[in-house]
């Protein structure tokens, strides 16, 4: 560290004689000046000797640091000491000094600087005043030289302080003006001299008093370098003269220089020796502080603090879908717990319902006036067959069967026929469940549009009349103009005539609804709304929405908007619910794949809704869609999709779904084919033999084909419902299996679209028979969805499902209500990454175990052949078709 000396400060008011006080500067060099001398950062520190003391203040003087730091004791102490040295060397050398001072003012007289620097020119004056006036010009350039080299004096010069404060005070105003002047006259020199005196002043502060004495002589010589012109002898001696008393002045001057060297070393020594005791002084200082001692041991650490990173969750979705009621799916409960009557719980157990599943659970108290939750619309996501239907059913019909009139209170919609019809039984089963005592039975009516318009509004209606002019006249006022309080009449024709007044004049009809609950397709509930007399949905509490995704992503013309518009119709106390502090429509939202789309589920204008989905053990996140738990999926690699139909034949036929797991039948018939095992394999290892038996049946081509060993052998087929792509397809296939194999055809029966209504319903009820002879159903994917085929054992995908959600319901017929059940598809080479990436793996369902593979052998060529033939008939039979 290094600490510079700067003087001490003046008294406020006389900045002018501050200035002054600062040691004696050798040139107007900025960095020289004596702010910059202050100026605390200076890049390095030289010894100042202290000015004069007797007109100062005894201010300690100011020390600084290049760190900025505030000085220490020992530093002012140190500091203090020179300047007292200083202020006694000046007052010694005082008397030596004042007839330099005189010289130097003599010169001040003649117009010469009189500046710091000329104080230190000062000691040679002789030789520079004689120079004369006529050479000025030379003189100033002599000055310069002698200024730049006398800067090397300073220490010895400013070591005199013999000036008192007044003398400097105008030494160095007229510092100042000299500078000006010689700044304007000297220009580019006086730069020059600049960076010489900023290199010599450099010097002084490494070794301010080593020089002196060598650069002294180039300045005595100086005159000599002047050339004068020669006058005579006379001159010449008076010259020798001059020469010889120079000589003698600058033995003088060496003897007085030598003596200030001597001094300045001195006190150098002095300075040094003082530094080194402060030196040991500061550093016994700091030694004296106690030290710490540590073992080898780890120092104590602040307790970490634990940042908990939370999951992210979904904000952007509301609280009730992002944080669902979840229910275990293996959870069953006695309905006697579930706050039902006890007669409803044993009417249930009667029918082979003894626990409630696990939504049931869940959904029934929610649902129930007993709930101490407030009640709300209730979504439900649970897997195929969990029993969804009753779930809802229940407690609808324990509402309802608490009024004593038939009104029209609740209405469930579905998008078939075929589920509407499933509806209505389970509904029926609530219904006597809740029959008798002081409850009315609740009346289930159904309209699906398998009968005529008018056939149904007469289950669905009826009709009074009666004699009453006032309200036949007001009926005519609103049907005339203001219909505001009958607004469903609005849509009917003006020119037609309101039905409820009756063909004479007075006649008042009233109609009343026949059922409490109606189950309907969606288009044929509009259908009703506009043309049915009185059919309204005034006393409507209750809305189910049953296949909710399918029934909100199409608009079965516009049902929602229509049902919705109706229910903004209030009569005074019509929606009310007798057991609870509710009023209005309340929702139940359901289906295996149920969607999550907002923009969708808020079509229903939902009211403080609530979401139940079943989750198996383990399960963090919920997937978008489940598996039954008992379900078996396998997939076939179909190598050649033109020999498709084959592979169909190939499984069906050759025991794959038999072997391929251990699922236990559901099937009664089934169940005697265990003994046919082992002659299954026989009969497909005798598969040459059959195929002589062909070449007989070749030779008389337009015989009825012989039974086959399959005929035979009815109740090894397993029961499969086979899934198409469309309508033509189910058909086509159906008929391509039969003319490949005609022993398959009285087993095998078709479900699409274009089937009459009582043919499917026969077809559904055969197909679940054990007795019936049918064992395989080819369907489109009219019967995909909730269809309950109870003791379905197989589901085979002959051509894959459109989505995600397809698959689901299409295999979700079997494995239904906790049962077993499997599920095979057909997949083609260029089909083999959705199914494997989309279905199979995808993350969007869950299932309990992963898809197995079945692998089919290449068909052989009698096979590939047999297949062609039959090909060949059907596009026959198929142009056969289109001339008649
Ligand atoms: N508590 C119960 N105990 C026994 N069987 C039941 C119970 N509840 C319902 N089931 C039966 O479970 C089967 C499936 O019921 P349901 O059709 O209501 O299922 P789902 O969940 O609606 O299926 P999907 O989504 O395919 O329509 C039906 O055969 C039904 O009779």
């Amino acid at each position: 560290m290094y600490a510079r000396y700067i003087p001490p400060a003046k008294p406020a008011g006389t900045p002018k004689a501050a200035a002054s006080s600062q040691p004696p500067i050798p040139s107007p060099t900025p960095a020289a000046t004596p702010q910059a001398v202050g100026a605390p950062g200076f890049s390095y520190a030289r010894y100042v000797p202290g000015a004069n003391a007797s007109p100062k203040p005894p201010v300690p003087p100011a020390v600084h640091y290049f760190d900025d730091e505030e000085p220490t004791s020992s530093s002012v102490k140190r500091k203090r000491t020179v300047d007292e040295e200083g202020q006694t060397e000046s007052s010694a050398k005082k008397s030596k000094k004042t007839q330099k001072d005189e010289e130097s003012q003599g010169r001040d007289a003649n117009g010469v600087s009189s500046s710091k620097d000329d104080d230190a020119e000062g000691t040679k004056s002789p030789k520079v005043t004689n120079s004369g006036k006529a050479k000025k010009g030379k003189k100033e350039k002599k000055q310069n030289e002698l200024d730049n080299d006398m800067e090397i004096e300073d220490p010895k010069s400013t070591l005199n302080g013999d000036t008192s404060p007044a003398e400097q005070n105008s030494a160095g105003e007229e510092l100042v003006e000299s500078k000006a002047e010689r700044k304007a006259k000297k220009g580019k020199k006086s730069d020059a001299s600049k960076s010489d005196k900023q290199q010599d002043r450099d010097e002084v502060i490494e070794d301010p008093s080593e020089p002196i004495v060598q650069e002294d002589q180039p300045m005595v010589d100086a005159p000599n370098d002047t050339t004068e012109p020669a006058s005579g002898k006379k001159e010449k001696r008076k010259r020798e003269k001059k020469k010889k008393k120079a000589k003698l002045e600058k033995g003088d001057t060496v003897e007085k220089t030598d003596k200030r060297h001597k001094t300045v070393l001195e006190r150098k020594t002095k300075s040094l020796k003082l530094a080194d005791k402060f030196a040991a002084e500061a550093v016994s200082e700091s030694e004296e502080e106690p030290e710490e001692v540590h073992d080898l041991e780890p120092l104590p650490q602040p307790k970490l603090v634990s940042v908990e990173t939370p999951n992210p969750t979904y904000e952007t979705l509301p609280g009730w879908l992002a944080d669902p009621i979840r229910v275990a799916e293996d959870t069953r409960t006695p309905f006697s717990e579930l706050g039902l009557l006890p007669k409803t719980a044993r009417v249930l157990e009667e029918k082979g319902f003894p626990d409630a599943f696990a939504v049931q659970t869940k959904a029934i108290p929610l649902l129930l006036p007993t709930s101490k939750q407030r009640p709300g619309d209730l979504l439900i996501s649970a897997a195929t067959g969990s029993g969804k239907t009753l779930a809802y059913a229940l407690p609808i019909v324990r509402d309802i069967s608490q009024g004593l009139v038939t009104r029209l209170r609740a209405l469930v919609v579905l998008p078939t026929r075929e589920l509407v019809k499933q509806a209505q039984d389970v509904f029926e089963l609530c219904a006597k469940a809740y029959e008798g005592g002081n409850r009315k039975r609740v009346r289930i009516g159904v309209a699906i549009g398998s009968q005529t318009l008018k056939s149904e509004q007469a289950h669905l209606m009826e009709q009074q009349s009666r004699y009453d002019p006032e309200a036949y006249k007001r009926i005519q006022q609103e049907r005339q103009g203001d219909l505001s309080d009958v607004t469903h009449l609005s849509n009917l024709d003006p020119d037609e005539t309101d039905p409820r007044l009756g063909p004479w004049e007075g006649e008042v009809v009233d109609f009343f609804s026949k059922v409490d609950v109606l189950i309907c397709t969606p288009g044929r509930l509009v259908e009703h709304l506009e043309q049915t007399p009185g059919f309204d949905l005034d006393y409507v509490r209750w809305l189910v929405v049953d296949e909710a995704d399918k029934l909100l992503a199409q608009s079965f013309q516009g049902w929602l908007d229509v049902v919705l518009e109706k229910f903004k119709t209030s009569k005074f106390t019509a929606r009310e619910f007798p057991d609870m502090d509710l009023e209005g429509v309340r929702k139940v939202i359901l289906s295996a794949t149920l969607t999550r789309d907002l923009s969708l589920l808020n079509q229903l204008a939902l009211r403080r809704p609530q979401l139940i989905v079943l989750e198996s053990e383990g399960d963090a996140l919920i997937a978008e869609h489940a598996l039954p738990a008992l379900l078996e999926e396998f997939a076939i690699r179909v190598h050649n999709t033109n020999l498709k139909p084959l592979y169909l034949l190939e499984l069906l036929k050759a025991g794959h779904m038999k072997s391929a797991g251990a699922a236990p039948s559901n099937n009664d018939a089934a169940a005697d084919d265990g003994s046919d095992t082992s002659s299954d394999e026989s009969d497909d290892s005798s598969s040459a033999d059959d195929t002589s038996s062909d070449d007989d049946s070749d030779s008389d081509s337009d015989a009825e084909p012989k039974p086959s060993k399959y005929q035979l052998k009815k109740s090894t087929l397993p029961v499969s419902l086979i899934f198409t792509k469309s309508n033509e397809a189910a058909l086509r296939l159906s008929r391509l299996l039969t003319l490949l194999d005609p022993s398959l055809s009285p087993h095998i029966s078709t479900l699409t679209s274009t089937t009459p209504t009582n043919v499917r319903r026969k077809t559904l009820r055969a197909f679940t028979t054990p007795s019936s002879p049918i064992r395989i159903v080819i369907a489109s994917d009219l019967v995909a969805r909730g269809i309950d085929l109870p003791k379905l054992e197989h589901v085979i995908n002959y051509d894959l499902p459109p989505s995600a959600a397809g698959y689901v319901h299409r295999v979700g017929r079997t494995a239904r209500a906790g049962r077993a059940g499997r599920a095979w598809t057909l997949v083609g080479d260029d089909e083999s990454g959705w199914f494997w990436g989309k279905i199979a793996k995808g993350a969007g369902i869950r299932r309990a175990q992963k898809v197995g593979r079945v692998r089919i052998e290449e068909m052989g060529e009698e096979r590939v052949a047999n297949y062609e033939a039959a090909l060949e008939k059907l596009g026959q039979e198929a142009m056969d078709a289109r001339k008649r």
